[in-house]
């Protein structure tokens, strides 16, 4: 593999000084209203946590003294406010979100004045009208942000109750009928987005309480279930929500199964299975569609039960599956076999197929259900997320889509559909020789390719590219990937733990925690080795996976020109676009099914990329 500068020095690059790194810490104070400031980072440093553009540092001591000295002592309800009620009109208000709730939201995302119509229909049909919702919204418009502030919604009235309960207890010793356990479920498809919500949790939870106190930590109202993560027995108090995935929750919920019967001296673990499925009563499942994959399409029938028994998704059912059939059908209130839970339902690619099998299965009250789609069903999900108008209302012109082969042979760059100006791979050999570098999940000429189009992208307008995303095939390694662009003399970062000390603009991530994310100013996404979908239905396959493909693409393209941004306008201004670029190897199979989706009638065009060492 070449390195960086030897590609300088074949004139594929202008200049050596080519990846300039982001400041380390862009610090932009946030006004509160109280006058304390907070800092914020806009771009995450330790942990891969902190994905939001406005993370807060937690107040220092001095600040939190400040804090109670202006907003007064505690008084004993747990969720009365120490900051006062604000004065200006209350969009959230009417919604039926509670003050502590709006004021926090005030101060820790004061770019949040409005929601938006999606948000305000969703909010108000689960808190106030208790009903089920399907919920289909462009992505990047704060659908998970919303579903963060209704379980915290629904958390807080449960703890008020709790509280006026404790202080008149009934007089017949009949159960009350105030949950004391977990009542919330929060389902998201990986670990990283469960702890983007998860710290979006803890600074509302950190502002509404004032303070992180000892009793403050025991009395959280939410914990985050995360793999790996184990029951400690009888350890811990319960809170109201808890956000995981599906594969991380059951798991946990199977290890403490085995605990059910601890050994003398030892406490039964809190939260099991059957404890949870007793007191569950709202349950919100955010990409829904990726947890449920690979379903049958919507036109395959199954000549027998057999037959359908035999394919994939139900022949190994997804963890969602087997857990919400363990939640939803223990005792309760029993209604046809399954307890009733409040459901909610969301993503920016949730369709019939999706809706049809909640049915089926009774994970939904099929009489209180609400269909919001905002992001117009019929029409062409890629068209929808990429098309100009769609976007406009968070200033974000458009994205620009390019796809670039390479050649395993001279690693040369070519935008697709483009004819020929040297004799490529398949013009050379027959069939493949025996390249080592062939069977590599990411090909060492595409590595070389992407650190060449991320340098000269940063060497264009390296103060205003922004971050890029680079997206890593399944079965591709993250760490091996950051190691040959550090050999090629790029430094990145990586969501998922190790992360340079300098804040590279290059962030790398794997294909499957890409979904929600919501990290900021994502100006290019490198998507390598094109959609190779992974557990592609038998139909799929057969029709070339392009609906399955532009869905996953929508979600890609979904991580530029999010709403809150602070970017767009700013982009818009100088008349810049986002840029998805797909990098696919020449004569792949991945080369013709990424040509397909371009070239489907409503979905996009790539559009032609000039530049340095990209040949015509
Ligand atoms: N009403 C609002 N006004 C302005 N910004 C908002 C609003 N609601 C949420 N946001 C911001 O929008 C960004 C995207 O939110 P979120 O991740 O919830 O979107 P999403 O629809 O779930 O995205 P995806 O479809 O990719 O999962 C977040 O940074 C959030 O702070």
């Amino acid at each position: 593999m070449s390195s960086l500068p030897s590609l300088v020095a074949r004139g594929c690059l202008r200049s050596r000084n080519l990846y300039p790194r982001l400041s380390a810490v862009h610090v932009r104070p946030s006004q509160h209203r109280s006058g304390i400031s907070t800092a914020t980072l806009s771009v995450p440093r330790d942990g891969g946590l902190l994905l939001n553009p406005n993370v807060a540092t937690p107040l220092s001591p001095a600040l939190k003294i400040n804090q109670e000295e202006i907003f007064g002592a505690v008084t004993d309800d747990p969720f009365a406010m120490r900051l006062p009620e604000p004065a200006a009109p209350e969009p959230f208000k009417d919604l039926g979100i509670p003050r502590p709730l709006r004021t926090a939201l005030q101060q820790e995302f004061p770019h949040i004045l409005n929601p938006t119509s999606a948000q305000k229909e969703l909010v108000e049909s689960v808190l106030k009208d208790g009903k089920d919702v399907f919920l289909k919204d462009k992505t990047g418009q704060g659908k998970t942000f919303a579903l963060t502030l209704i379980a915290l919604s629904r958390a807080l009235k449960i703890r008020s109750k709790r509280s006026k309960a404790a202080k008149n207890p009934p007089r017949s010793a009949s159960r009350s009928s105030v949950s004391p356990a977990t009542s919330i479920l929060l389902l998201l498809p990986h670990a990283t987005l469960v702890r983007q919500v998860g710290s979006w949790m803890e600074r509302l939870e950190f502002a509404m309480s004032g303070s992180q106190s000892a009793e403050g930590e025991k009395e959280r109202m939410f914990r985050m279930v995360l793999p790996g993560d184990e029951q400690g027995p009888g350890s811990g108090a319960t809170p109201e929500i808890i956000i995981s995935s599906p594969d991380a929750l059951l798991t946990y919920l199977q290890a403490s199964a085995s605990r059910q019967h601890p050994a003398d001296g030892q406490r039964a673990p809190v939260l099991t299975s059957a404890s949870l499925s007793r007191s569950l009563r709202l349950v919100m499942i955010d990409e829904a569609d990726a947890m449920l994959r690979p379903l049958p399409g919507r036109f395959k029938s199954f000549t027998s039960e057999r037959e359908r028994q035999r394919h994939p998704f139900f022949r190994h059912p997804p963890s969602i599956v087997r857990l919400l059939d363990d939640l939803f059908g223990r005792d309760g209130d029993m209604n046809g076999g399954k307890k009733q839970v409040q459901t909610v339902w969301c993503s920016a690619t949730l369709n019939s197929v999706i809706r049809g099998f909640v049915h089926r299965s009774g994970w939904i009250r099929r009489d209180e259900q609400v269909i919001i789609d905002t992001a117009q069903e019929s029409s062409d999900t890629v068209a929808a997320n990429t098309d100009t108008s769609t976007t406009a209302n968070n200033g974000i012109k458009e994205t620009a889509h390019y796809c670039l082969t390479v050649d395993p042979l001279t690693g040369t760059l070519r935008n697709i559909g483009s004819a020929p100006t040297q004799p490529s791979y398949s013009d050379i050999f027959e069939t493949a020789p025996d390249d080592p570098a062939a069977k590599e999940k990411i090909h060492p000429l595409m590595i070389e390719n992407l650190a060449l189009l991320h340098a000269s992208r940063s060497a264009t307008a390296p103060e205003n590219n922004g971050v890029s995303l680079v997206i890593v095939p399944e079965g591709g390694s993250v760490p091996k990937l950051q190691a040959s662009l550090q050999s090629l003399g790029v430094s990145s970062s990586t969501l998922d733990g190790t992360q340079d000390p300098d804040v590279p603009n290059l962030l790398l991530v794997a294909r499957s925690h890409v979904r929600g994310l919501d990290i900021p100013n994502i100006s290019a996404v490198y998507l390598l080795n094109g959609l190779n979908v992974t557990s592609l239905s038998k139909s799929a396959r057969a029709a070339g996976g392009v609906e399955e493909r532009k869905r996953e693409y929508t979600h890609f393209a979904g991580r530029m020109g999010r709403l809150g941004a602070q970017d767009g306008e700013e982009r818009e201004g100088k008349g810049e676009r986002y840029a998805l670029v797909s990098l696919v190897m020449r004569d792949s199979a991945e080369e013709k099914a990424v040509q397909a989706m371009f070239a489907d009638k409503v979905a996009l065009k790539a559009e032609v990329l000039k530049g340095e060492g990209i040949s015509d």
